[in-house]
């Protein structure tokens, strides 16, 4: 990758668990968030005013966005300064896996290395979306306040992961509006030590996403989605986000296989595979 480029990778909640709403609305989330080797990339050069062109097999669902994020989060580093953005998107928009947030946080660290200038501060870069810290800090993470509150998780297992969506946008705010409780349970306050892959997943399986049966209200296809991964060898399968992406993890080494029998089968569904960064 050249030195002016970022990669943004993809943003899963392995767990997602919905614990309360603030007077604002805005709700209380307990998440175990990862990335995958699966994503966008930024590319900054220096340039007199601020230019952003959009490319790669998802630009299109962009076309009409005059505020795109990344111009956002580049408009918040000094409005003044210019430069020329390129983005190639690879994720799909509106599906849970925070594509958008992912290009805000690797284009506020590519224009602060371009410019010479401090990131903004922890409330800025909220303000770019509940995803975004977690996005800024682009490590395995339990996430909980809005977004907000990030604690490292360290000792992951190695693990891949294969994402797929059925290609329905699935707004987020819709699913947290069809959420019938917000004060479920937390995840443990301890989290384990997993001895491994396995055990890894043992725990997944009882934990939960608290946006999956709204989003499935949204998009039954969803469930179907569910069905295929969960068809083939994998450790565990869930629903990251508000949806409609889903995902599945395996031991290293064997989830292109799975994802290449998916695609046969849906060959109109979005899927990638790649590693669980850690
Ligand atoms: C649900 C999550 C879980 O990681 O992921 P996605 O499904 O978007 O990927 C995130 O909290 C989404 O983060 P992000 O997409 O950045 O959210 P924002 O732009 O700040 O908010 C979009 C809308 O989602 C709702 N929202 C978001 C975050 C939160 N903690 N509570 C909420 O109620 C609000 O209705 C808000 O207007
Ligand atoms: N660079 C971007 N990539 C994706 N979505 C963007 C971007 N800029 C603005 N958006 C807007 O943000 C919304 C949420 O996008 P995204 O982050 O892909 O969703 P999610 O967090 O559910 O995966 C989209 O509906 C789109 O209108």
């Amino acid at each position: 990758m050249a030195a002016n480029e970022v990669f943004a990778p993809a943003k899963i909640n392995l767990t997602l668990h919905v614990t309360g709403q603030r007077g604002d609305g805005y709700h209380l989330l307990d998440s175990l968030v990862v990335f995958a080797g699966i994503g966008d990339t930024v590319a900054v050069a220096p340039a007199g005013a601020l230019s952003l062109t959009v490319e790669g097999p998802e630009a299109a669902a962009l076309s009409g966005e005059g505020d795109n994020l990344v111009l956002r989060a580049a408009r918040l580093m000094g409005a003044e300064r210019g430069a020329a953005i390129r983005l190639v998107k690879r994720l799909p928009v509106a599906s849970g896996i925070g594509g958008g947030s992912a290009d805000a946080a690797a284009a506020l660290r590519a224009l602060a290395r371009l410019w010479g200038v401090a990131l903004p501060d922890e409330r800025q870069v909220l303000g770019l979306g509940a995803d975004v810290p977690a996005c800024l800090a682009g490590h395995p993470a339990r996430m909980r306040g809005i977004g907000d509150d990030l604690a490292p998780v360290p000792g992951l297992p190695e693990m891949d992961i294969v994402l797929v969506n059925p290609g329905v946008a699935v707004p987020t705010p819709e699913v947290f509006r069809r959420l019938e409780r917000r004060d479920n349970p937390p995840m443990p306050a301890e989290l384990p030590r997993w001895r491994d892959a396995g055990d890894f997943a043992g725990w997944l399986a009882e934990q939960r996403n608290d946006l999956l049966a709204p989003a499935l209200a949204v998009a039954p296809v969803i469930g179907e989605v569910l069905t295929a991964l969960r068809g083939t060898d994998c450790l565990f399968a869930g629903m990251s986000g508000s949806g409609a992406t889903c995902f599945a993890l395996y031991p290293p080494g064997s989830a292109e296989s799975a994802r290449a029998r998916i695609d046969g089968a849906h060959p109109g569904w979005w899927s990638a595979a790649g590693p669980v960064l850690r």
